[in-house]
């Protein structure tokens, strides 16, 4: 498989913060899901390699092209697309208005090609029927998919999604899921989200961040696998639990260090995350 982006050392800090630590990651053709807890440093490191902002130390190629120089970031920008965290929509702008806009920024100089990849990109979201529409009246994962077609123009080789699933509905993110795949394909897509269930269910990688540090790198079995045999039931709490709940159906679901012949469960991708980020002391789930 292809690595499409290939990145090294890359630092950046804000004031006294250190958001990203010497982070090296490598993405092939597939998504790839980022996850971390809240300040993990995701935002930033797609930011960095959206190239909207410039990281302190380090370097990273896209395809080869080293944003590092004004004609690589040109050559970059040209083969990526990216949805922000907040979208910055004009909410009296047309969904057609808007894509054309962005698309207007993306160097489409040629009104009749342009319309014609702007329906394109809203056809490819299944935004067709209502991209006349202001997009104040329409729906957060409408909205949503709006941003999509906004990365999508151009037909870019690499895309960045950061949290785009936030705050959507069960069926729009099942909606939005679909999508992803769709769009996925022959692609290479950073997926940064703190759904856990996306990267189970999407993700041909993942990438677990925290402090500005990659803790995990690998497949979503991979992270699975680390809470085999650390995940178990009993009547009560265990006192080898990092974390345990009663469940709806009464027993216990531990995760962490169980006793001697404990009940074992089937760890999900959750609990292998959880225990990752407990494991490297990024995140305490113990009490
Ligand atoms: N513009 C900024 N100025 C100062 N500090 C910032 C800025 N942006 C981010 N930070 C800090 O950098 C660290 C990493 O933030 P970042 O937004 O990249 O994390 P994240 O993993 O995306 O978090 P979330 O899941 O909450 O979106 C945090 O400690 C954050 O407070």
């Amino acid at each position: 498989m292809t690595v499409t982006v290939s990145a090294s050392g890359l630092t950046l800090r804000y004031g006294g913060t250190v958001a990203l630590d010497d982070v090296a990651l490598r993405l092939e053709e597939g998504i790839t899901g980022l996850l971390g807890p809240n300040g993990a440093g995701k935002t930033t490191l797609l930011r960095v390699l959206a190239t909207a902002v410039p990281a302190d130390r380090g370097a990273f190629t896209v395809l080869g092209h080293d944003p590092g120089t004004a004609a690589g970031r040109l050559a970059v920008r040209r083969t990526l697309g990216y949805l922000p965290q907040n979208p910055g929509f004009h909410p009296d702008f047309t969904a057609f208005a808007f894509v054309d806009y962005v698309a207007i920024l993306k160097e489409l100089t040629d009104r009749a090609a342009r319309h014609r990849e702007v329906r394109r990109v809203l056809a490819e979201v299944d935004l067709a029927d209502v991209r006349g529409r202001r997009i104040k009246r329409l729906s957060g994962g409408m909205r949503q998919r709006v941003a999509l077609a906004a990365a999508l123009v151009g037909d870019p080789r690499f895309l960045v999604l950061d949290e785009p699933t936030a705050g959507l509905d069960p069926e729009q993110r099942m909606r939005f899921r679909e999508l992803i795949t769709r769009t996925g394909e022959g692609r290479t897509v950073l997926l940064s989200t703190h759904q856990t269930e996306d990267v189970a269910m999407l993700c041909h990688r993942v990438i677990v961040m925290a402090g500005g540090h990659v803790r995990f790198e690998g497949t979503p079995a991979e992270l699975t696998a680390r809470a085999a045999g650390r995940v178990w039931s009993s009547a009560e709490r265990d006192p080898g639990a990092r974390a345990g709940w009663r469940t709806g159906a009464g027993a216990f679901r531990n995760v962490g260090d169980p006793p001697e012949g404990a009940d074992l469960l089937e760890p999900t991708l959750e609990d292998g995350y959880l225990l990752t980020l407990d494991d490297t002391g990024a995140q305490a789930v113990t009490r």
